[in-house]
């Protein structure tokens, strides 16, 4: 049971509402160690096995239509046919091999009855029955055998299959969506469900339970045409199934206790103390202050004096809950079960003192019995199992299907953009009405009441402190968020009514936390313009604009580098003189660290680098092409993490490349780029305080002048 079972037990539960800890009365508490653990108290009706409550009975419901899409779109895969057919033939043999073994057996039974009436065993017969079962064995090897080699193949189609609509779903999110913890929950649940594929998961269940049922009608018909004939048969078979019906309530019990909803948190701060201190005696990343700050002797003080006070109670969660259930299990009802194992000898021997006559058929039937009743009784547990969890399993298959549908927080508008594609290259005029956003859950405004206007073809540069709203104007241009309150325009329409898809292709930005994806560097410039994205000349074009080509060649694989390699090496038992395997260097830190097993990193690049990098994928989308339909360039910060040289040169190349295209920066920087700005946005706390050119501004004196001063001061 313990750790493993419970986390396997981790229901998908399709119950509403909340779960609340402190509620005594639906939530039982128990003190784990250091852990407080909170289980949900599962309603009367759902522990009655094989009868599941009326809301299962509706989620099951409700699912089936998307199973029946499931079980349509699995057929669909023409390649997973044979396959599929060989699987369903195959496990329903092998579920037909155990009552082939109990018909034997009942056969062996025959013979024992013949011998003691006639005195003479009938060897054709047992000649017959012993190469029977010997075959029913060879037989169940090789379909485990043929089993196993078809498993893999039809695993993997039906994974490939549903790993196309699990990405289309996740692609086509937009950020509040995306950002959203319980849409990220919803896609979690609908791509694994205890490690396994949904669509796997539920093929399995489906055809398990189908087995299930053949085994046990298919048993329980022999066993019965087997026992009429036997005269201690029906007595011996209660008798037997008794105790294995106790295992499995006892099993029923502690597999309940895992719960469907629970939670569990630690309040000792000792033990909270001392995982912090692990982290930050392995983590690589607090390894140089550690160094330089001489902690080592004093933070071994500290994780002594804090285990000390801890003691045995410092265990993970899981590791403490399997010693607790293991604990439990053995004080409760062990007893009643181990004598009651007993029961089924104590009346046969009863009944052979009885009938002494009969004792030898008596006892043949009852060794068959013994070993039917068990290996039945968990069938039948398997089977009651799988109802009871039949509903959440389908369920898990209607969340499928649903995560392609997920709304995104962000309309789509219904207009085309822009109405004239040339006149677009001119640039697009914006204008801002009293917006107003607050980022969620946040409760304070980013932005307030803002108001401001472009011209088509301008260059505005936004400048202000730290956290004052700028990045925001930016988001809320491309529609990564809408206004809380207020109203954006762009070439004078409201940018909700637009089709999201044109408004975007319109715009290009470089956001100020940009990133690179987890591809090649020729991939990560290309997919700035999808259209182009094969490209290679324009891709090298774009590297250089950007200022990136030089170093990009000088890495040993160029353009086909992995910033991040997606994939891992793995290795083990390396001497330390390897220096790099597959042309990557060994990490011996992140061996060590795995135990044994680890991989390779990834090509470290400068912060200035990365920025190039990311401005060459932008400059891929805006400017490299003729026939690129991008009207307005947004830059948050572009040159925050490049040299004064790097900088200028940037700036320069900007201004001619950008046409008479609109532009928006957001710098701290004033003076390289203000200067030549048709206007300026001073921001402050979340609103604009000042707006004009830099001498207008210089001019009037206020907070824009004082900083330019402050700035310019700092080169005299
Ligand atoms: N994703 C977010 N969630 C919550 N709050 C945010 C988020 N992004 C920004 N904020 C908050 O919104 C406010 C404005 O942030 P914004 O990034 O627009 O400022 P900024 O002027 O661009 O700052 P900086 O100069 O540091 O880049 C800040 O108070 C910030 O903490």
């Amino acid at each position: 049971m313990g750790g493993r079972k419970m986390r396997s037990n981790r229901r998908i539960t399709s119950r509403k509402g909340v779960f609340n800890p402190e509620d005594q009365t639906r939530v039982k508490h128990t003190r784990l160690g250091v852990w407080d653990l909170y289980e949900e108290r599962e309603p009367e009706l759902d522990r009655l096995p094989g009868l599941p409550s009326l809301e299962r009975f509706l989620t099951l419901k409700q699912s089936l239509p998307y199973v029946w899409r499931m079980v349509k779109d699995i057929g669909s895969i023409r390649s997973c046919w044979l396959l599929l057919a060989s699987y369903l033939i195959l496990e329903i043999v092998a579920a037909l091999v155990p009552t082939m073994v109990l018909w034997y057996k009942g056969q062996l039974l025959e013979i024992v009855q013949i011998a003691l009436d006639s005195r003479t065993v009938y060897k054709p017969l047992l000649i017959r029955v012993t190469f029977g079962m010997w075959v029913c064995r060879i037989l169940t090897r090789l379909l485990n055998y043929s089993k196993s080699r078809i498993t893999f193949p039809l695993k993997a189609r039906l994974k490939q299959h549903y790993s196309v609509h699990l990405f289309a779903a996740r692609a086509r999110l937009d950020v509040p969506t995306f950002e959203d913890p319980a849409v990220q929950r919803q896609l979690d649940t609908a791509s694994h469900v205890n490690g396994q594929s949904v669509a796997w998961g539920t093929f399995t269940m489906l055809s398990g339970l189908l087995t299930t049922v053949i085994k046990v009608v298919s048993q329980i018909a022999i066993l019965v045409h087997v026992l009429r004939n036997q005269p201690d048969g029906p007595l011996l078979a209660v008798v037997s199934f008794i105790p294995e019906l106790l295992q499995w309530m006892k099993w029923q019990e502690v597999n309940l206790h895992g719960g469907a909803v629970w939670a569990a948190t630690t309040k000792n701060e000792d033990y909270v103390k001392l995982q912090g201190l692990k982290h930050a005696v392995n983590d690589l990343e607090h390894r140089k202050e550690f160094v330089a700050g001489n902690m080592a002797e004093y933070l071994t003080e500290m994780f002594k004096k804090t285990l000390l006070r801890v003691g045995d109670n410092a265990d993970e969660f899981f590791e403490t809950y399997r010693e607790y259930r293991n604990r439990e299990r053995l004080g409760y009802g062990m007893f009643l079960r181990d004598s009651l194992s007993e029961f089924p000898q104590i009346c046969f021997a009863l009944r052979a003192v009885q009938h002494p006559a009969s004792m030898a058929i008596s006892l043949a039937t009852l060794t068959l019995i013994q070993d039917n009743t068990s290996t039945l009784t968990w069938t039948i547990v398997r089977f009651f199992e799988q109802t009871g969890s039949i509903a959440d399993q389908l369920a898990t298959v209607r969340k499928l299907y649903e995560v392609a549908n997920i709304p995104n927080r962000i309309s789509d508008g219904v207009h085309a953009f822009p109405e004239d594609a040339q006149k677009v290259k001119s640039g697009i005029s914006v204008e801002f009405r009293n917006v107003s956003y607050s980022y969620p859950g946040t409760g304070s405004y980013a932005l307030r009441n803002v108001s401001f206007r472009l011209q088509q073809g301008q260059l505005c540069v936004i400048v202000g402190p730290n956290g004052s709203g700028k990045s925001t104007i930016l988001k809320l241009l491309v529609r990564i968020y809408d206004p809380t309150e207020g109203q954006i325009l762009v070439n004078g329409k409201d940018i909700r009514t637009l089709k999201l898809a044109d408004l975007r292709q319109t715009v290009s930005v470089l956001f100020q936390d940009y990133t690179h994806f987890p591809l090649s560097i020729r991939d990560n410039i290309g997919i700035g313009d999808p259209a182009h994205a094969d490209d290679d000349e324009r891709i090298r074009l774009a590297a250089r604009l950007g200022g990136s080509e030089d170093f990009i060649r000088r890495l040993p694989e160029g353009f086909e580098t992995y910033l991040e390699r997606p994939v891992t090496d793995h290795y083990s038992g390396i001497p330390e003189g390897t220096k790099s395997l597959f042309g990557r260097p060994v990490d011996y830190n992140q061996l060590r660290k795995a135990g044994h097993m680890s991989s390779t990193a990834s090509t470290s690049l400068s912060g200035g680098q990365m920025q190039r990098l990311a401005l060459s994928r932008t400059f891929m989308r805006s400017v490299v092409s003729d026939d690129s339909p991008v009207g307005m360039l947004l830059f948050d910060e572009p040159s925050a993490s490049l040299d004064p040289s790097a900088e200028h040169d940037l700036f320069i190349r900007l201004r001619e490349l950008r046409g008479s295209k609109t532009m928006i920066f957001s710098s701290h920087r004033f003076g390289n780029l203000t200067r030549h700005a048709d206007v300026i946005l001073y921001m402050n706390d979340s609103h604009i305080v000042e707006s004009g050119t830099h001498e207008q501004l210089l001019k009037s004196e206020g907070e824009y002048a004082r900083i330019w001063m402050l700035q310019a001061q700092a080169f005299l």
